[in-house]
């Protein structure tokens, strides 16, 4: 597999090699060591898995304080996929990272704790499928507003459809430092 760096450097894209033969492919979606060797320095313990059709837009979504690192994948269709650093104190805070993951690229991002996470479908459905390494905390869950103008996100699609809940997001300059969390270096 192979690792790189983003334009946020705790935001890593993986491309994990694909064997391809005569009956299909087979490919390592996860492996402990390599991946804490790569930077992926992550315990998880729950998989998610989440089905949606063209246009719909999920997020942008994070736990504070029991915040949660994600490796998320999509298994059939595509989505844009995007990580935004709303660490206090970060050198990146309010900046984002965006990837087009894919079932025929089969790459991850590997989402830190401490970023907001969200994707809108670009295919006419997508099974959207990830890791965390924290458990679901609703009461600590924070939806930030997809299209804050403070951050900027360039979306690929203009009018998403979304839940009642990330309808009514919070714009980023209206939480304050106790809602987020800090940079930890
Ligand atoms: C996230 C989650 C949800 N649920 C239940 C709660 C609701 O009854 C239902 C749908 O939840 P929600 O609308 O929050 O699902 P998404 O909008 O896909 O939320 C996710 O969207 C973005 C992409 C994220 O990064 C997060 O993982 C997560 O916030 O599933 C659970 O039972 N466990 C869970 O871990």
């Amino acid at each position: 597999m192979d690792v790189e760096n983003t334009s946020i450097p705790d935001v890593k894209l993986v491309k994990p090699k694909i064997f391809g033969d005569h009956r299909g492919y087979f490919l390592e979606t996860f492996h402990r060591d390599r991946y804490f060797d790569a930077g992926i320095q992550a315990e998880f313990v729950q998989d998610n898995l989440s089905k949606s059709n063209y246009g719909v837009l999920r997020g942008l979504h994070l736990q504070h304080p029991r915040s949660q690192g994600k490796l998320v994948s999509v298994i059939r269709g595509e989505v844009f996929d995007v990580a935004v650093d709303i660490r206090i104190g970060s050198p990146t805070f309010g900046k984002w990272v965006g990837v087009y993951l894919n079932e025929t690229n089969k790459h991850q991002l590997w989402v830190p704790r401490g970023f907001a996470h969200g994707f809108v479908v670009t295919s006419d459905e997508a099974v959207f499928s990830y890791k965390c390494d924290e458990f679901y905390a609703p009461e600590h869950e924070l939806s930030i507003k997809w299209d804050d103008p403070e951050i900027g996100i360039q979306w690929p699609v203009s009018e998403p459809k979304l839940s009642n809940k990330d309808q009514d997001g919070t714009p980023l300059k209206e939480l304050n430092d106790n809602d987020l969390p800090k940079y930890q270096g």
